[in-house]
């Protein structure tokens, strides 16, 4: 793909953390384009670089070496403050806690994003789309973990971010709740068009992706694409 054409763009990305004797070498020069409304799960074994990889392209951290680039923006090199504007403008986290505050209802927690956001959604829109309307004036010591999880995925798409990243976003969850998760996620990217890329160490997930990244020692050891998308419904793990 031309680097022009893909939403995320890494090119030769190394990330060492650390130096001397104690240096670890997170990513070795990985080459990587995310197409605009693909949907692409990361899967390895722990410290193989996932999250590392991820907020590199999430802006929360620079590579060592190689390029990156949000569109025709680069990123690596960018300032403090222009990383913050990129994850402002266009990207939405969702982390395997959820981080809500507890002092606020549903509604209030979302809504907290769209006050620094440039064409936020309704607050209630981003609800609907979670399916959590009905618990919006609802604090979230009243919610399940997984609609807890519901409520961090509506904030991290109301300010409809073009990126959607999602480190183990069902890591916490037992297995029905972790699908009904899932199962927003896809949402989002069929109806929002949201490029999507989520972190998991469960490989049933990589069915429900357009592609499949399995990381190994901070390179791209195999990337997969499934003949066919499955809705989270249709994988058993
Ligand atoms: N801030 C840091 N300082 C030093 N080393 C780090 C730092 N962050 C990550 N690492 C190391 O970099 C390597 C990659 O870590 P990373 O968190 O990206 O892996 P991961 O695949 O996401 O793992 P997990 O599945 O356990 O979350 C690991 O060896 C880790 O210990």
């Amino acid at each position: 793909m031309e680097p022009a054409a893909a939403v995320l763009h890494l090119h030769g990305v190394s990330k060492v953390y650390g130096s001397g004797d104690g240096a670890v070498r997170a990513l070795r020069e990985v080459d990587l384009d995310v197409a605009p409304g693909e949907f692409v799960v990361l899967l390895g074994a722990s410290g193989s670089g996932k999250s590392t990889l991820l907020n590199i392209v999430g802006g929360l951290d620079r590579p060592t070496a190689g390029e990156v680039r949000f569109r025709d923006h680069r990123l690596d090199g960018a300032s403090d403050a222009d990383l913050t504007r990129y994850r402002r403008e266009h990207v939405g986290f969702v982390f395997q806690f959820y981080n809500l505050i507890p002092s606020l209802t549903v509604r209030e927690n979302v809504a907290l994003v769209t006050d620094i956001a440039a064409d936020p959604m309704p607050v209630d829109e981003a609800l609907g789309l979670v399916a959590l309307g009905h618990r919006a004036d609802h604090f979230p010591s009243q919610l399940s973990g997984g609609e807890q999880q519901r409520v961090a995925i509506a904030r991290a798409i109301v300010k409809r971010p073009e990126v959607l990243l999602c480190d183990e976003p069902t890591g916490a969850l037992d297995y029905g709740t972790g699908k009904l998760v899932l199962e927003v996620i896809a949402r989002i990217n069929r109806e929002l068009h949201t490029t999507a890329v989520v972190i998991t160490h469960n490989a049933a997930i990589g069915q429900m992706a357009d592609r499949i990244v399995r990381l190994a020692d901070g390179r791209i050891a195999s990337v997969e694409r499934p003949a066919r998308r499955l809705t989270p419904s249709e994988l058993s793990w």
